[in-house]
């Protein structure tokens, strides 16, 4: 990896707890009391990579996508568009062209292309086929993570053994999928920031991001604050299905992806995403059991199963859920 400037210490920042995933693979019970705690109170935490094997692997295969991703996003717009949404509604290329002329871009790669759920794949170029073993055991190791985060929430919320886990097998077919971020530096621009304000409508997110531009909005606040990345660690959030399964006991907060702040703000933003989704027939409504039956009503989401929840919020037509000053919004578009 070649050396980045650093992150300004000027800004203000989120306060995301650092929680090992070392520690969480042992069964440490205190850093299982503070994945709780913060999967309620922030929905956002750093997930140290440090002295767990798998993590450990998570942080080069992350850097060796990350130079695949560059190479990727070089590639002729024609060559890209082949990809786009001509082949797929969601699991494919896509743009926005900010004022400039630049592209803001990203690309779906789902998992079930990766680990052959689906008998046959999407069209992919050949930099990603050639790939395969990457991408493999990288999405491979974020299951890991997912499995062990949903066994952890499980048991806190008491609810009966494996229900987290089997809404979520990673041999069933599922939206999971890898996102690769591109934003070019560009000058700040209000309305493209604006518009990309969002919560994740899936279940857990596993992020690297090299550079800032990451915001979030703490709860009770107006206010948008930088996450800084942290080499070594990844970034964990909760999105709109743990909101729903909870009914309100588990947060999924509002962020958003600005201009990454001066002295970074010259270079190329990447950033690399595993989002993960309930099986595509779970049908999404509150759970039945543990903590979650003593809790109210309180998120009025309109029941349909996880494959239609993701393709109505990937396409914008059904608006997010998030919870700013303890209540449900949902005037925000979806990404
Ligand atoms: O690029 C980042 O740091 C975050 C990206 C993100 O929030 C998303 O793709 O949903
Ligand atoms: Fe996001």
């Amino acid at each position: 990896m070649s050396e980045l400037p650093p992150f300004p210490t000027d800004v203000k920042t989120a306060p995301l707890v650092s929680l090992s995933l070392a520690r969480l693979e042992a069964g440490d019970a205190a850093e299982a009391a503070a994945f709780f705690k913060c999967s309620k109170e922030l929905g956002f935490f750093y997930l140290e990579m440090a002295g767990s094997e798998i993590g450990e692997a998570m942080v080069t295969e992350a850097d060796a996508l990350n130079e695949l991703q560059k190479q990727w996003m070089s590639l002729p717009n024609e060559t890209k568009e082949e990809y786009g949404l001509k082949m797929h509604d969601f699991f494919a290329y896509r743009h926005y062209v900010l004022p400039d002329g630049q592209r803001k871009e990203d690309y779906n790669i789902r998992k079930d292309d990766v680990l052959g759920v689906v008998s046959e794949r999407l069209p992919a170029h050949k930099l990603i086929l050639d790939a395969q073993p990457l991408f493999e055991s990288y999405v491979r190791h974020c299951r890991h993570v997912i499995e062990l985060l949903l066994e952890l929430l499980n048991t806190a919320l008491k609810l009966p053994p494996g229900t987290l886990g089997n809404l979520h097998k990673a041999s069933a077919r599922s939206g999971d999928h890898v996102r690769f971020n591109h934003s070019p530096p560009a000058a700040w621009d209000e309305e493209s920031v604006r518009k990309g304000e969002h919560t994740d409508y899936g279940s857990l997110t596993i992020l690297f991001n090299w550079l800032g531009g990451l915001q979030i909005r703490p709860p009770d606040t107006t206010e948008w604050v930088w996450v800084r990345p942290v080499r070594g660690s990844c970034i964990v959030n909760l999105g709109d299905a743990m909101v729903t399964f909870t009914s309100g006991i588990l947060r999924s907060n509002i962020h958003r992806v600005a201009p990454a702040p001066p002295p970074q703000d010259h270079l190329d933003r990447y950033s690399l995403v595993y989002f993960t989704r309930p099986e595509d027939d779970v049908v999404m409504r509150r759970l039945k059991g543990g903590i979650i039956d003593a809790v109210e009503d309180s998120v009025a989401t309109p029941e349909m199963t996880a494959a239609e929840w993701w393709l109505k919020r990937g396409s914008g037509v059904l608006p997010g859920i998030f919870t700013a000053k303890g209540g449900f919004e949902s005037a925000i578009p979806a990404q």
